[in-house]
């Protein structure tokens, strides 16, 4: 029987929540882990679904796993790296993004891969052709086989030159993970540096990888024979920290974001500001809170890093159903990531989406049949309703848009807020959510 969570709303969400390791860095520096021919030890490790996932894909392919029973700090030992069955491998198909990243480390480890379809949040076709084909420049044979990829690199790998279309995360990683010991140079144009990009280049780093950040987004990598373990903290999870600052501003609250990092969040927190929510910065974290009085408009881009992120746009959205005025979010990165409004608006917003950039720069999307461009009139009084979560930040959203509302709503399909929320349902009871799992 699938759980439904009940949402009684109308209670401003109060109180600390805490975040670790960010979801979109620790799975990744587990498969570096991979490359090293010691053990390597990750800290400030969430319990999300994700980590759970990586786990099990990587103790399949040998490598053992231990989690410290008091910290969770995680360790991970490769010497026992084998060829994992693809039987096995495949039950944890369109779980996660993450096992398209074993390419590189595996084929250095033992030469072969098989690679599941991936899963991760359906906000749009999310295609891997620049993944396969850097892979392939490497020197890698891919084939489309029943159920994944196979692919193999049996007279090992070598550095290349290669330009992307898009400065795409999991590409740039890709990139990362199979140059470091690939035989000579790699240059990566137009690569992506998010914040979680550059913790792996500095796990990397520790393992013993030549890797040069240039600047116009250009990568350098020497390649390099052996690399050892690391011992690494994972940065902060920013887009679950945002995530709360919305529910703040959204539930007209106040919550401290115990572990939150300003730097990572400098565009957020621009934003935020506009927005007419307030927060305060300290050592240990940031408090976000809702200071009475309106909510501004506002004209948001979603954009690669240092622009907006566009895992921030969801929940925004839902703070921005009660400013007073027209808002525009224009969705530069995925051009289905709207798809979570049909519930907004079921529950009392009024939101218009459009196929047209509906900003100041024309995107890949513009000339398509996407509707990504939002138009969201406020402030909306929100009514409770039912709705089932169709993905990580878009369930988040819906969940915040419940508490923000009058009466109550039921959501079912929670559990896919757990692949990025840890301990959620604690969380949300610890800032006095009047919320009931069943
Ligand atoms: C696990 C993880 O880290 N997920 C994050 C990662 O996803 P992920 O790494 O999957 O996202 P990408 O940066 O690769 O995707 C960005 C854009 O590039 C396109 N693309 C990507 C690869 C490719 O081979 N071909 C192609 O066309 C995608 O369809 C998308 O339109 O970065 C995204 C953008 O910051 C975030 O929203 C996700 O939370
Ligand atoms: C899109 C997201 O994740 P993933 O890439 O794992 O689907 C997200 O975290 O918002």
């Amino acid at each position: 029987m699938q759980k439904v969570l009940t949402i009684q709303g109308g209670k401003p969400l109060k109180g600390t929540v805490h975040v670790r390791g960010a979801k979109n860095l620790v799975p990744k520096a587990m498969v570096a882990a991979l490359l090293g021919d010691g053990p390597s030890v990750l800290r400030n490790v969430p319990e999300i679904k994700d980590v759970e996932v990586v786990t099990s894909l990587l103790t399949l392919h040998g490598v053992e796993v231990t989690k410290d029973p008091v910290t969770g700090d995680l360790t991970l030992d490769p010497s026992g790296a084998k060829t994992a069955s693809a039987r096995e491998i495949d039950a944890y198909a369109g779980d996660s993004r993450i096992p398209i990243l074993l390419c590189g480390p595996l084929m250095h480890t033992i030469g072969e891969a098989f690679i599941p379809d991936l899963g991760g949040c359906r906000i749009g076709d999310r295609p891997i052709d620049y993944h396969l084909d850097a892979l392939r420049q490497f020197g890698a044979i891919v084939d489309k086989v029943d159920g994944g990829i196979s692919i193999s690199a049996r007279k090992g790998l070598r550095g290349t030159k290669l330009e992307l279309d898009y400065p795409s995360v999991g590409a740039t990683e890709q990139v990362l993970l199979t140059a470091v010991k690939a035989d000579g140079i790699t240059e990566l144009k137009n690569a992506a540096v998010e914040p979680e990009i550059l913790d792996l280049i500095a796990i990397l780093q520790k393992m013993g990888a030549l890797i040069t950040v240039q600047t116009d987004r250009v990568i350098r990598i020497e390649g390099v024979k052996r690399l050892g373990g690391y011992n690494h903290r994972a940065l902060p999870d920013r887009n679950e920290g945002a995530s709360w600052a919305s529910a703040a501003l959204a539930t007209k609250g106040d919550i401290y974001v115990q572990g939150a990092d300003q730097q990572d969040l400098t565009s957020f927190l621009n934003t935020y500001r506009k927005i007419g929510g307030d927060f305060e910065v300290d050592d240990n974290g940031i408090r976000f809170f809702h200071p009475g009085g309106k909510l501004n408009p506002l004209v948001v881009e979603t954009d690669v890093h240092p622009g907006f992120m566009t895992d921030w746009q969801q929940p925004l959205v839902v703070a921005l159903t009660q400013a007073e005025g027209v808002s525009i979010v224009h969705e530069t990165v995925y051009e289905n990531r709207f798809g979570f409004t049909d519930a907004l608006i079921r529950m009392g917003a009024t939101i218009q989406l459009h196929r047209e950039c509906l900003g100041a720069v024309p995107c890949r999307f513009g000339q398509r049949n996407f509707l990504h461009s939002a138009v969201i009139t406020g402030p909306s009084k929100l009514r409770g309703v039912d709705f089932v979560i169709p993905d990580l930040r878009g369930g988040f959203s819906h969940i915040i848009a419940a508490l923000a509302a009058e009466g109550v709503s039921n959501a079912s399909g929670i559990d896919i807020i757990s692949r990025g929320y840890e301990h959620f349902m604690d969380k949300l009871q610890g800032l006095g959510a009047d919320v009931t799992l069943s």
